[in-house]
């Protein structure tokens, strides 16, 4: 898979310059390459009224609830999901060693230009005229190549506990799949490449560890800026700091306050075309904080690269035409690197009658991304 992948990003390569790289720890200023014009909504108010919904997975109405959180809200927080909290802490602890090391260090494992894994920026960040207050690593398999270069004595630990948690989240993500698409009637009788019939694996899978360094003015800042999940479902373990929000109508940016154990699951761009609008990918962004260094785990969760994702024919009626093109999850990388919010636009097969836009395009226009 990671080779079919890779090919979507060749043609939008995106570079990492030892030149260009801030040592986040020495910074007493922002610099200007990194000082957003305005970044609006800094962390809401916490106790917001309007919060995303927690769903426990033992509850026996969860389902509904699943479903209910992605038409309304394309994301919601999961409790009682099953991954043991060690496993989550473990995750956490060795993710901190890893982007604590000097910053010569991390280059020595920096992904290539159009290259899957290892440590980089954002890869939306080549669309915005300022830098990201982040760093990333990107985990497609195994992690052994890197982790040997970074630590040839100790390497084990860091891939033990990554794959580890890949492993527990294919399993997880795998089981929310099926709940969000039961939520609306779908059996594995509808999807054939995911069907028994297909011996179907699990999902397609990154894990893409996010790090936010304290900085001294986090209100010029962007650690990650708005967008939507090119994936079928992503889970993301947030730690115990804030810095997720989510945008809502009306123009709010509402923040995820972080709760213990808790894992976030978005709706992504594949899940909006094969629900054929119905659960639309949420739009989201990251903001830091001036002493707390964040970190983030997102499993960014898709199909097989090359199969065809289009909406479910159980979901079309002359009421509710197709309203996507059909694109396998590599040709809509290809489109999403070239268009970035844009990308569900392009593959629309034509606007609501009533001639208005559809959610996502409106709530994109928004927020001018
Ligand atoms: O750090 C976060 O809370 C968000 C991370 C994210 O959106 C991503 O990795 O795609
Ligand atoms: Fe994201």
């Amino acid at each position: 898979m990671s080779l079919n992948l890779s090919e979507a990003f060749k043609p939008h390569p995106v570079y990492l310059h030892d030149d260009d790289h801030i040592n986040f720890d020495s910074v007493q200023e922002v610099p200007d390459s990194h000082a957003w014009p305005q970044v609006v909504d800094y962390l809401s108010d916490l106790s917001d009224v309007d919060s995303v919904p927690i769903i426990d997975l033992m509850d026996p109405n969860a389902a509904t609830l699943v479903g209910n959180a992605c038409e309304t809200w394309g994301v919601f927080q999961v409790i009682n999901h099953g991954i043991p909290i060690h496993l989550l802490e473990d995750l956490e602890s060795v993710g901190r060693r890893l982007f604590q090391l000097p910053a010569q260090q991390k280059l020595k494992v920096a992904r290539g230009p159009d290259g899957m894994s290892g440590y980089g920026r954002a890869r939306i960040s080549c669309f915005f005229p300022k830098l990201l207050w982040s760093e990333g690593f990107t985990i497609f398999g195994s992690p052994i190549e890197q982790a040997r270069q970074l630590w040839p004595q100790e390497y084990t630990t860091f891939c033990d506990v990554t794959e580890e948690y890949q492993k527990e989240m294919k399993r997880l993500s795998t089981r929310l799949m099926w709940i969000m698409l039961g939520s609306l009637g779908i059996t594995e009788d509808d999807l054939s490449w995911a069907g028994p019939k297909n011996k179907y694996e699990g999902p397609c899978a990154a894990l893409q560890l996010n790090s936010y360094p304290p900085c001294p003015d986090p209100k010029i800042v962007m650690g990650l800026a708005a967008h939507t999940d090119s994936t079928l479902l992503t889970v993301l373990y947030q730690t115990n700091t804030s810095g997720l929000q989510v945008f809502r109508d009306g123009g709010r940016w509402v923040t995820v306050p972080p709760k213990r154990g808790a894992l976030v699951i978005n709706v992504g761009d594949l899940l909006q075309i094969l629900s054929n609008g119905r659960f639309p990918s949420v739009l989201h962004r990251a903001v830091v904080h001036q002493s707390r260094h964040r970190l983030s785990f997102a499993y960014l969760c898709g199909p097989p690269s090359n199969i065809q994702i289009s909406p479910l024919p159980k979901l079309i009626d002359q009421k509710h035409p197709p309203l996507y093109h059909p694109v396998t999850w590599n040709e809509y990388l290809g489109i999403k690197y070239k268009h970035l919010n844009q990308a569900l636009s392009v593959i629309r097969l034509f606007k609501p009658q009533d001639g208005s836009v559809d959610m996502n395009d409106m709530k994109r226009m928004k927020v001018g991304c």
